[in-house]
């Protein structure tokens, strides 16, 4: 394989972008959280814009979560617990924004469980009879904490991972595989498996990033890719359809991903395309990893048929992003789940702030929760 690394400086796209920003961040001023807002950078117009989105009310920040400008599994639950204190500050009701917020998107268990973080603080609050004001300040230092939690987990699973790599793949010059974005855009910190890859280039060990893609909303091109060439990783961006062949090649050492829901037996729903890269890495004897933090992992749901997978619009489907005329003929059907399940016995590790389960099974994941 040609070197097809990219540093920053040689793409036109990036040069100027500022510094990556915060996915995600709480502003109040002065005179109080009445006027609080959540900023966040949309992710639907990188990598060629950064653009921040200042959002006011609990709809606007639904809609955000909704077309994705805010996703990934870890930063919707902060989305979710801060989506709450916002709502708190500015005397929305509490209880409907609760709903609206835990709905927007069923798959990644973090957005519930963020907002019933941030939801049973301010309702313990209240009942403890503090007013709303005082409540709502409880609300917002849940949802802090939840943030920095968050961004102390991505350093321990980068850890973990970077250990468990040097165990699967003696002497480094790792050939890391990945899909969709799992990153600083996904997190309170430096993300989840792409922090490991991170980790791993920070310390010489990474010969080679192998990006996916990751159609129909291209996480992967447009955000991994994005934040691999402003860590001047050595990374190389691929059609999904190609992962087969480098596999067949030889060219894959391992493969990371994230994780949007982790079941108690270990099945595992992540971005749609995991679960053939799956099937790809046994057949060719090369590690799968799953790497998230244990508020991904949902001890309430037993299985991966439990899990509900996300059904999106065709049209992310039938249109190209940015494209003026859909690429399928008018009226075409299409179908979207936005993530697959991956069954326990395909993975080889998961990866938490906690440490690793491997075999992957009921007994390891109750492990990793327990810490
Ligand atoms: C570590 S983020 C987890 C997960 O979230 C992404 O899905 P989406 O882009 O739809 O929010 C993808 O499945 C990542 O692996």
């Amino acid at each position: 394989m040609d070197d097809q690394s990219v540093t920053p400086q040689a793409n036109d796209q990036l040069r100027g972008v500022p510094a990556l920003s915060a996915a995600l961040r709480w502003e109040e001023p002065p005179e109080g959280p009445e006027g609080a807002v959540l900023v966040l950078l949309d992710q639907t117009r990188l990598p060629a814009e950064e653009v921040e989105l200042v959002c006011t009310d609990v709809q606007a920040l639904v809609a955000a979560i909704s077309t994705l400008a805010v996703r990934g599994a870890p930063l919707l639950g902060l989305a979710g617990a801060y989506g709450v204190a916002l709502a708190a500050a500015r005397g929305y009701d509490v209880d409907e924004a609760a709903a609206l917020l835990s709905g927007a998107r069923p798959t990644a268990v973090n957005l519930s469980r963020g907002v019933r973080r941030a939801y049973d603080a301010y309702r313990a609050a209240l009942s403890a009879g503090a007013d709303v004001p005082a409540a709502t300040a409880v609300a917002l230092s849940e949802a802090r904490a939840l943030h920095a939690e968050d961004a102390r987990a991505s350093e321990s699973m980068a850890a973990h991972g970077l250990a468990l790599l040097e165990r699967l793949v003696p002497g480094g010059g790792y050939r890391v595989l990945t899909h969709c974005n799992t990153g600083a855009l996904v997190s309170g910190g430096r993300g989840t498996a792409f922090g490991v890859a991170l980790a791993a280039h920070r310390e010489g060990r990474l010969r080679r990033l192998w990006v996916d893609e990751t159609r129909p909303l291209l996480q992967g091109a447009r955000l991994t890719a994005y934040e691999a060439a402003r860590a001047a990783m050595p990374y190389t961006l691929l059609a999904d359809n190609a992962a087969g062949s480098l596999f067949a090649a030889g060219e894959v050492d391992a493969v990371l991903v994230g994780a949007d829901r982790i079941a108690a037996d270990g099945s595992t729903a992540n971005k749609v395309g995991t679960y053939p890269l799956a099937v790809l890495a046994r057949h060719h004897g090369v590690p799968f990893v799953v790497v998230a933090p244990t508020t991904t992992v949902d001890p309430a749901t037993p299985d991966g048929a439990s899990i509900e997978v996300e059904q999106r619009p065709g049209h992310e489907v039938t249109e190209l992003p940015g494209a003026a005329v859909p690429v399928a003929p008018l009226g075409t059907q299409a179908y979207n789940p936005a993530f697959d399940v991956t069954p326990p016995d395909l993975i080889t590790a998961v990866v938490t702030e906690t440490g690793v389960a491997s075999p992957v099974d009921a007994a390891s994941i109750a492990e990793l929760v327990a810490g």
